[in-house]
């Protein structure tokens, strides 16, 4: 047993941050560490050159390239990343990086137990690791150490999230971790060396950032993943009410908890629905149309491509990067040499591994489209890529859990199978672009070679010369739809001459951001397989070519006039480049509805107050959302039925958007419920996380009150008051929904049907005291008119004082906009106390109305652009605007989570 003894540091004393930290560095450190990082250096072997035609060549000169200051990396040995359901997923990291608060939001959201192993050492000892250590000594301390890591990890071995400290990772440590990650997620937590250094006070910066670069690769060798805890510095400010003057502190968090929750989504790779129901682990965001479907299955998809070198320049506005695409790669291209970042010619350092994985971490935190990442081999220059540092970057992005990791396929195949064995729930691109004739046996040759290693895609790319070129790429992509089986791919040719390729590739066609259009041709020359296109060029030329066929779209309601969901869904279709249309139908039947119908260009409709349910009697088919819930507010049109005349899956109606014809069938869908549940989770603090007691409160019985319950549901709520005027509504309300609790459908969280029924409480009157066994609300969704309906006059709801006790506030959310400071937002702003977080109508529209735009159009909502238009086209019931409050709300939008 080797122990950091005599008067060098203990690696967990570094780590912990618990010396006084005067004057120790690299040179001062554990033995530990100095013994890897010098066998990391002695270890490297010859390095290896890999060329397009799958050769290698031995780089004398890399050998005798003397390593300077960036520590090397060495990822953990090959393991699987494939884990039972419900594994336990441990957490190490240097202290400060915020693996303890990562854990509190990872236990609620999984339900999973905490271990904190520094608090099971403290319990079993009475004295913390460093205290212990300072009066036992080291080899005392790293035994006790060890032996109670050794019977965490057995003991807590499923559904825990243990939270290792710093002697975790002494030697005997390592193995121990090393041994557990073979099959459980061990995340690396990092984290910039100026928050830590915020945190942990003790340290000089210039010492702390010698400390993470010598700390770095053992922990990367104990880890199979790596999440870069991004701090937040600002609150999502919208989600507060606008004349909330103080932000709740919590709201700082929501963004790196919802980052986290879908890194952990990702790793525990969320293939299919049966798999994510076994797993604890539960997907970010379920519900929403295009989730479900694999990216790769639908058509004529895009992903745009951003050069890691670019994202350093901190100039890129990544949620722009994502309008009108379908994945984002991330290029891991040669980066300025003054960081000496090319990846030919240096190893993965621990400082460009972080640099990675923090680029990674900032994409995910802006967008929800699919990652891929992509590390570049064929920059323009004379010297081929080493295969060493090739591997070590793949490597690394496994362990950032992309959905997709392109690997070259010119490795060897011995190569190519240990990143298929090791690729998680990743799913692996075969990769090569060569200038090879399509004619040539080459390409069917490394499809066939793909498909046996088990590659889940390939893409192919050529540079093209000649528009010739186009018509082969036909040919070859009918070749391999010919084959009997197949894995989907992505083939297009590079260049100028290429684009009308790449115009119709269906797969994941790579396209070049908006904004760096203008710099193509020099980026082309450095890498000659860059993308030619924008997302926008790439969907105008589908119109342009018939492809695809403009559509008209409308919102159908009896007060539809002041609508803001036109102006909301048409800038959306301007950014994303479609020629789409969308207009108001007010009306006060559902008649006109058929004349919609027969337009050959019907693209869809929003269906509002009140045919919601109604509707229903008009479709041949609804989601399962929308059953449970009992109501519609999207419908679209299908136009090619099954065989046996039944409405295709979501994929079928996915593959058929943007194309006219003549309409065979209505198929509906809700997405208030998702609306509902996204502002319910904005607002929600981490106090109110929802627990078994957890109780909310609906005020209405109708269409949407029943979106709200059923939102509620799907978050696990399991008391639920329903205040309604006629007793009779809400009894019906309560009865459609026990009837669904007994008899739960499938997505419903487990929580619904399993260990307790959801409990009701009808209140009537203002004056009922608030039921027994049911906690203060904390969840509360107003979903009656605030505004004039009819000869009604608007009810000038609040709530009595002794509804709302919660000692920890809650969220409280108006579903309607047309009157935004109505008596209930003006209670809550300034009777509640400050825990209170008020959302409107103005929140939730925009979010009920990306799920709509995935249906009607296929691609996911620019988000951004629509939050933006519904604050600019807002005004009041007099046509009056609102500047000051919404300057305050576009402001917040950049720090809203996507
Ligand atoms: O209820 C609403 C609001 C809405 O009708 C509007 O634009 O106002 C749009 C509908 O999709 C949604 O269900």
């Amino acid at each position: 047993m080797a122990t950091a003894v005599g008067t060098k540091r203990a690696f967990s004393s570094i780590v912990d941050g618990t010396t006084s930290g005067d004057g120790w560095g690299p040179s001062r450190a554990s033995p530990s560490v100095q013994d890897w990082r010098t066998s990391a250096l002695e270890d490297r072997g010859p390095r290896q050159r890999l060329g397009v035609d799958g050769t290698y060549s031995i780089n004398s000169s890399a050998r005798s390239t003397p390593r300077t200051t960036p520590t090397p990396f060495l990822p953990a040995s090959s393991d699987s990343r494939s884990f039972e359901p419900n594994a336990s997923i441990a957490l190490i990291g240097i202290r400060g990086t915020g693996k303890s608060t990562l854990a509190i939001i990872a236990s609620v959201a999984t339900r999973r137990r905490v271990v904190d192993i520094e608090n099971l050492f403290q319990e079993a000892t009475g004295f913390s690791t460093a205290k212990y250590r300072k009066q036992f000594g080291s080899s005392n301390h790293n035994l006790r150490q060890e032996e109670l890591l050794r019977t965490a990890l057995q003991k807590f071995d499923h559904n825990a999230i243990i939270v290792c400290n710093g002697s975790s990772l002494e030697r005997s440590g390592q193995a121990l971790l090393q041994e557990f990650a073979r099959t459980h997620p061990v995340i690396h937590i990092v984290r910039d060396a100026g928050s830590i250094h915020k945190h942990l006070e003790v340290l000089e910066e210039t010492k702390l950032r010698e400390l993470l670069s010598m700390s770095g690769p053992i922990f990367r060798r104990c880890s199979n993943y790596e999440f870069y805890n991004i701090s937040e510095t600002k609150a999502a400010q919208s989600v507060a009410p606008a004349n909330q003057l103080s932000v709740p502190a919590f709201l700082t968090l929501k963004r790196a908890e919802r980052t986290f929750l879908k890194f952990l989504s990702l790793l525990a790779g969320q293939k299919s629905l049966s798999r994510a129901r076994e797993n604890t682990i539960p997907p970010i965001e379920p519900g929403f149309p295009l989730s479900d479907v694999p990216t790769e299955l639908r058509n004529y998809t895009c992903a745009v491509q951003i050069p890691l070198s670019s994202m350093l320049a901190e100039t890129v506005d990544i949620e722009e990067l994502e309008f009108g695409s379908d994945a984002i790669e991330l290029v891991i291209d040669q980066c300025d040499d003054s960081r000496n970042l090319d990846i030919r010619n240096q190893a993965l350092t621990t400082e460009r591994a972080e640099l990675i994985s923090h680029i990674a971490s900032k994409i995910r935190r802006s967008t929800v489209v699919p990652l891929i990442y992509h590390v570049s081999t064929t920059a323009n220059s004379k010297q081929r890529p080493d295969l060493t540092c090739y591997l070590e970057h793949v490597r690394h992005g496994l362990r950032l859990a992309p959905e997709y990791i392109t690997v070259d396929l010119s490795l060897g195949d011995e190569s190519i199978l240990d990143l298929v064995e090791q690729r998680g729930s990743t799913k692996l691109i075969g990769h090569i672009h060569a200038p090879i004739d399509w004619y040539d046996s080459f390409w069917l040759e490394k499809y066939e070679t793909a498909k046996r290693l088990g590659c889940d895609l390939v893409r192919f790319t050529r540079p093209a010369s000649f528009m010739d070129d186009n018509a082969a790429i036909q040919s070859f992509r009918n070749k391999l739809t010919a084959l009997s089986e197949t894995i989907p791919f992505i083939c297009f040719n590079t260049g100028r001459a290429g684009r009308r390729s790449a115009c119709f590739n269906q797969t994941l066609t790579s396209v070049v951001p908006e904004t760096m259009k203008d710099d193509l041709a020099a980026r082309a020359e450095q890498t000659p397989e860059t993308a030619w296109i924008t997302a926008r060029e790439a969907t105008h030329a589908l119109f342009a070519s018939f492809t695809y066929d403009p559509m008209q779209f409308f919102i159908v309601g009896a007060s539809a006039g002041y609508s803001l969901s036109p102006a909301m869904h048409n800038a959306a279709y301007q950014a994303c480049g479609m020629p789409h249309h969308y207009q108001t139908l007010q009306t006060p039947t559902l008649n006109s509805l058929q004349d919609l119908v027969r337009n050959p260009n019907f693209g869809g409709t929003a269906i509002s107050l009140p045919f919601k349910v109604e509707v229903i009697s008009l479709t041949h088919s609804i989601s399962r959302h929308a059953r449970a819930i009992g109501a519609v507010n999207t419908l679209i049109p299908v136009r090619h039925l099954n065989d046996d005349g039944s409405i295709p899956d979501d994929l079928g109606l996915f593959q058929e958007r943007n194309q006219a014809g003549s309409v065979k069938a209505l198929y509906g869908d809700n997405t208030d419920w998702i609306g509902i549940r996204s502002c319910i989770r904005r607002g929600l603090s981490p106090a109110n996380a929802v627990m078994s007691a957890s109780c909310g409160l609906v005020i209405g019985a109708g269409g949407m009150a029943r979106a709200a319950v059923y939102a509620m549901l799907q978050l696990g709520v399991k008391n639920i008051v329903i205040f309604n005027r006629t007793h009779e509504n809400a009894e019906k309300l309560v009865a459609h929904f026990t009837r669904l609790a007994s008899n739960p459908p499938e997505g419903l969280p487990e929580a619904l049907g399993q260990d307790s029924s959801p409990k009701f409480h009808i209140l009537q009157s203002r004056h009922d005291a608030w039921p027994d066994g049911f906690r203060s609300p904390t969840i509360i969704v107003s979903c009656i008119p605030t505004h004039q309906v009819g000869e009604n006059p608007s009810p000038d709801f609040t709530i009595p004082e002794e509804w709302l006790r919660s000692p920890t506030g809650g969220v409280v959310i108006e579903l309607a906009y047309r009157t935004l400071n109505t008596p209930l937002m003006r209670q809550i702003r300034e009777d509640a106390h400050q825990s209170w977080i008020c959302m409107d109508g103005l929140d939730l529209l925009p979010e009920q109305g990306f799920a709509q735009f995935e249906m009607f159009t296929g691609k996911r909502a620019p988000r951004r652009i629509m939050r933006e238009e519904v604050l600019r086209s807002w005004t009041d019931e007099q046509g009056q605007t609102d500047p000051g409050m919404v300057q305050t709300r576009l402001e917040a939008i950049d720090d809203q989570e996507p």
